[in-house]
């Protein structure tokens, strides 16, 4: 297979100009966090900075990252500045809640997370997918196709359908798809301030505009959870068996009482976007990186032919693919969308024999973890047949982390695997992706990992 390494940021050698550049990228929260990182980043086991007063550790050490995530989970609860980042849009939920709210959330939406397994999703699935494949298939051959907008589309369609039984229409797409790139351009810039300044107001322009994308985001969702909440309340529940059915039947472990309007958007709105953000973004980079692999696309091309044939794809057959899934782990290998997870110290502790005190922030990047010089052989190429042999299958055991590990696991991870081998058996069966010469996206970590140009390439039918 041909060797490649995608184009990532390096640093280069820091001067005062660049630190300084830094430090008001990293106030205004308008910097690229990978562009920060030097080398000796990707080679230690820990690293430690005090900024403010407040310390922060970054580790990489498998050991002490099991400490952080397993072992001692709750004296590193998930840390506040998630909260402040993302309750405009998802509120009060499970993804930002820790403590007695986060099991409570997590014990009511179990059964809702059932009905994301295959066999209840597979439908809903396919139809997504099926749509998607037309939408290419009408376009001329050789058309330019912003890739990040059609993964974002069929995701998104997916995550709805299985939701709320219901597709979800180009217009509406588009709206979420323009809203959800600006919450993740402007979040970030409008809530970093309060990072270490806790009474800094929240102001200006950048929260402006996130906070209007939310809340565009979040009347869209609840024009479609409104009347079925009020159906419910009554008492008429309607004959839905979706994931917001669940949601809506959902009874509190302690009172009894259902969740109100406002907890059911909030849910709805976590699942809804950690349901098709981090997919999207994945899918995204899996076409561009094949698209610069012509050798390997061809073979994943084989596969799916041979494993689909020529009708309707199913959940038996799918189960075969082998190289594509390789493909796809070697992506979230390379391009994690959750590429650094922010805990907050609760106790005195120690890190690898460093103290850590109350209130410090311990930083866990499966971006660096994955592309660790000591961890992984070759760790910048793309190569899905590292996983087919002893020295892949140990790195993989102990430095592969794109879902997270412990108690905060990702519930979704199941769906997410076996969405990403339907999206890409059926599109790479019927299609051939090629790169356009000039355009080099380079990725870029904000709230997820995405491309800082986009990421466009030309579609051809085989
Ligand atoms: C490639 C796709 C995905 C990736 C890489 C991913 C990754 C992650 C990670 C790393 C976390 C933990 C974050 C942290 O500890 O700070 C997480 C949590 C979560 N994910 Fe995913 N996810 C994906 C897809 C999905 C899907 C499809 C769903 C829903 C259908 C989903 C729902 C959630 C929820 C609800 C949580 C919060 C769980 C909790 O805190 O109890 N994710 N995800």
């Amino acid at each position: 297979m041909s060797k490649f390494c995608p184009a990532y940021p390096r640093p280069a050698r820091t001067t005062w100009a660049r630190r300084w550049r830094q430090l008001v990228g990293h106030l205004t929260g308008q910097d690229n966090l990978l562009a920060q990182l030097t080398e000796r980043a990707y080679q230690m086991q820990m690293g430690h900075s005090q900024v403010a007063g407040q310390g922060i550790f970054m580790v990489n050490d498998p050991e002490a990252v099991r400490q952080v995530l397993v072992s001692e989970h709750r004296q590193f609860p998930k840390h506040r500045f998630m909260d402040d980042l993302l309750r405009r849009l998802v509120g009060v939920s499970i993804f930002t809640s820790n403590g007695a709210t986060w099991t409570r959330q997590r014990r009511m939406m179990e059964p809702a997370f059932e009905l994301t397994r295959m066999e209840h999703a597979f439908g809903a699935m396919r139809e997504a997918v099926e749509d998607a494949c037309a939408r290419l298939r009408a376009l001329p051959p050789g058309t330019e196709v912003d890739i990040d907008h059609e993964t974002t589309w069929v995701t998104a369609d997916i995550i709805l359908r299985a939701l709320f039984s219901q597709p979800l229409s180009g217009d509406e797409a588009r709206a979420i798809y323009d809203a959800f790139v600006t919450f993740q351009q402007e979040a970030p810039a409008a809530t970093m301030p309060q990072y270490q300044h806790r009474w800094l107001p929240r102001w200006g322009g950048a929260a402006r505009r996130a906070d209007a994308a939310a809340q565009a985001i979040r009347e869209a969702l609840y024009r479609q959870v409104r009347p079925r909440h009020a159906a419910a309340v009554a008492g008429e529940p309607g004959p839905q068996q979706d994931i917001l059915a669940s949601l809506l039947q959902a009874r509190d472990p302690d009172t009894g009482k259902p969740w109100s309007l406002d907890e059911v958007v909030d849910e709805v709105a976590v699942i809804f976007l950690a349901g098709h953000e981090t997919s999207a973004g994945t899918l995204a980079w899996c076409l561009d990186l094949l698209a610069r692999t012509p050798d390997i696309q061809r073979q994943a091309h084989d596969e799916a032919r041979q494993v689909l044939g020529e009708g309707p794809a199913s959940l038996e057959r799918l189960r075969k693919v082998d190289l594509i899934r390789r493909i796809f782990r070697e992506t979230l290998r390379l391009y994690p969308p959750l590429s650094f997870f922010v805990r907050e110290a609760t106790q005195a502790c120690s890190l690898r024999q460093t103290p850590v005190r109350p209130g410090d922030s311990v930083v866990i990047s499966p971006w660096l973890i994955h592309r660790h010089r000591r961890y992984w052989e070759r760790p910048d190429e793309f190569d899905p047949d590292r996983y087919l042999d002893d020295a892949g299958r140990a790195a993989s055991a102990q430095a592969f982390l794109p879902f997270s590990l412990g108690p905060r696991v990702c519930v979704g991870a199941g769906f997410a695997l076996q969405e990403a081998n339907l999206v890409l058996a059926c599109l790479l069966r019927e299609f051939e992706f090629r790169p356009i010469p000039g355009h080099q996206p380079q990725p870029v970590a904000r709230l997820t990992l995405r491309s800082d140009l986009g990421i466009r390439l030309t579609v051809h039918p085989r």
